[in-house]
């Protein structure tokens, strides 16, 4: 047995030893095209990692305020209906099946966004996200901007979610209310709000314990902050889950029916 493993050894033998004596000679050029090859081999192993990683996520956490829409829209996301709903307690998740040719599926994740439950169910949801769907109700915007603001500051510092960088969408929900706020001018406060956020928790003195690690740093330094400046892709969009005439009006969330098509 040991002797065939010496002689399956052996194989190996000539080569090394090629290479030891190139090496040795320093031929410039072998030795690029050796370095490129190992650059280029490494590369696709780091690529091939990244990928499969992306692919196992295959999450998307739908996230916001209380009363946002979150619910309904994973409803209609999921069966097209109108369904009446209640304030969620627990954590609803399903496959989805993505409006597209390649028929693959994501796990939307709808999850609480009761201030006392929200945390929680997004530290056990926050590694598996694959993107973030944040769900925002444009007619109460203006009373809510401050709140609204608060949950992304946190999303957006979370170094656990950075890490995997999902791309979000800030679906500014209720359009079809008359009072809301155009995905626009959502984007515009928001940013507004959370450079001031960042300012203010940045001069907030850290406890001993050192409360703020695992807590990051948002946008560029000494910039206004932009949402271009983050690590992800953030997209606006407009949409209604229900029509104000009718509860079981038809809904208006193709765009983001088209935004989850292109996550897989
Ligand atoms: N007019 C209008 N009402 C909506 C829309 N989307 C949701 N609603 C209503 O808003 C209320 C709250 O909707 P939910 O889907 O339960 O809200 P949620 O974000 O899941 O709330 P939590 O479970 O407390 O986190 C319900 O009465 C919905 O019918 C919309 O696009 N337009």
């Amino acid at each position: 047995m040991a002797e065939a493993a010496v002689q399956n050894d052996s194989r190996w033998l000539p080569d090394l030893e090629f290479i030891k004596q190139e090496l040795q000679r320093q031929d410039p050029t072998l030795l690029s095209v050796g370095i490129a090859l190992i650059v280029v081999l490494l590369s696709f192993v780091l690529w091939k990692i990244l990928r499969g990683s992306r692919i196992s996520r295959r999450a998307v956490l739908l996230v916001g305020l209380c009363d946002s829409g979150k619910t309904l829209l994973f409803n209609r996301l999921l069966t097209g209906t109108y369904k009446k709903t209640q304030t969620s307690i627990t954590a609803n998740s399903a496959a989805y099946k993505v409006k597209s040719d390649k028929g693959t599926s994501l796990t939307l994740v709808d999850l609480p966004g009761h201030e006392s439950l929200r945390h929680q169910f997004l530290e056990q949801y926050k590694a598996s996200a694959r993107a973030l769907l944040f769900v925002v109700d444009s007619s109460a915007f203006q009373r809510e901007v401050k709140e609204v603001a608060e949950l992304l500051y946190q999303l957006l510092t979370d170094v656990a979610v950075l890490k995997n960088a999902p791309p979000i969408l800030i679906a500014c929900n209720k359009q079809d209310i008359s009072m809301a706020k155009s995905a626009k001018l959502v984007q515009q406060q928001l940013e507004k709000e959370l450079n001031t956020l960042r300012v203010t928790r940045s001069a907030a003195p850290t406890t001993l314990e050192g409360s703020n690690s695992g807590v990051a740093q948002l946008g560029k330094k000494g910039k206004d902050f932009d949402f271009t400046q983050l690590p992800m892709k953030v997209k606006f969009l407009e949409c209604s889950t229900h029509d104000s005439k009718e509860e079981d009006g038809d809904a208006n969330i193709s765009n983001v029916e088209g935004w989850l098509a292109k996550l897989v």
